[in-house]
């Protein structure tokens, strides 16, 4: 399990970014991390992996204080940065320079991963294309079977069919011990994936939710038209229709649109919460 206790963290001379923050993960989930630019996702992933000390307040990392960077807990987290610059090393001899910080790797795991993202391990890292870096480093994750595994911006660069490689994977590898985070701006590319959404606004959790729950409480609907305003939770236009989100008076749980979703909660997200406050008290 990981918890952040009372977080508070300012950068340098910057007002505090995170004030009394508090988050418990889950094993056994895939979280999906949203927020707009600057919201502090990368700053908050940076605190679980022992990159960034909390000012006050305790980041325990499966029994570990993050901020200790005990060998024990950094052979079980493995982070993909959205940035990242690789050796000019052969996929292979990185593979075996690097596999022995992590107890659990598994090389047949990595030969797997690199046949189906179609990757070949005596490529120069240096030589490969954006994507195929990012596929060998979601690749090379995987296998350390780290319990914490920590990706940002995962499917940039990855083309259409890399993206559905990429969410069968990431199902497949989730176990019962294993805490997935996955920060997008690309939130078409969690859809069927996730299982927790998670929304970060200027340092705050302004929405935690499995998506189970919001199955439940809310409909998308791609139709509003006729809809009573005060029916309506959340309304956008969609290619010249109104669309949005309204309450799930029917009992039936529809898909989870998590455009529409994150759109609702960064225009309003104390409407979205009431119907979580209030939803016990309606059926
Ligand atoms: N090294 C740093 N020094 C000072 N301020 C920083 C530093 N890194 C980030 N910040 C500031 O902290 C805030 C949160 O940044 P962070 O990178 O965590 O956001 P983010 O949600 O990951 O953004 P994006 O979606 O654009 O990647 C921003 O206001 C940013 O300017």
């Amino acid at each position: 399990m990981i918890t952040l206790k009372d977080i508070s963290f300012r950068y340098k001379k910057k007002a505090p970014l995170f004030e009394n923050l508090n988050l418990t993960l889950q094993p056994g989930f895939i979280y999906g991390l949203l927020g707009k630019n600057g919201a502090g996702k990368s700053s908050l992933l940076k605190q679980l992996c022992g990159l960034l000390y909390p000012n006050s307040g305790e980041c325990n990392v499966f029994g570990y204080r993050a901020a200790d960077r005990n060998p024990e807990m950094l052979q079980d987290i493995c982070l993909v940065p959205e940035e990242f610059s690789l050796p000019a090393l052969s996929i292979a001899t990185f593979v075996k320079t690097n596999a022995v910080f992590y107890a659990k790797f598994s090389h047949n795991q990595m030969q797997a991963y690199l046949a189906e993202f179609e990757l070949d391990e005596t490529a120069k890292l240096s030589t490969l294309s954006y994507g195929q870096k990012k596929k060998f480093l979601i690749s090379f994750a995987l296998a350390t079977n780290a319990r914490l595994l920590i990706l940002d911006e995962p499917t940039n660069g990855l083309d259409i069919p890399s993206k559905s490689q990429f969410r069968k994977i990431m199902a497949a590898a989730l176990d019962e011990e294993k805490i997935i985070i996955i920060s997008t701006h690309q939130v078409r590319d969690l859809e069927n994936l996730i299982d927790n959404i998670l929304v970060l606004e200027q340092g705050k959790i302004i929405f935690n939710q499995s998506i189970a729950a919001i199955s439940e409480r809310l409909t998308f609907e791609y139709n509003l038209a006729g809809v009573p305003d005060a029916e309506i939770i959340y309304a956008e236009e969609l290619q010249g229709r109104k669309a949005g989100i309204v309450a799930n008076l029917t009992g039936y749980e529809t898909r989870v649109d998590l455009e529409l979703m994150f759109n609702g909660i960064v225009k309003d997200a104390g409407k979205i919460n009431e119907r979580f406050a209030t939803y016990k008290y309606e059926v």
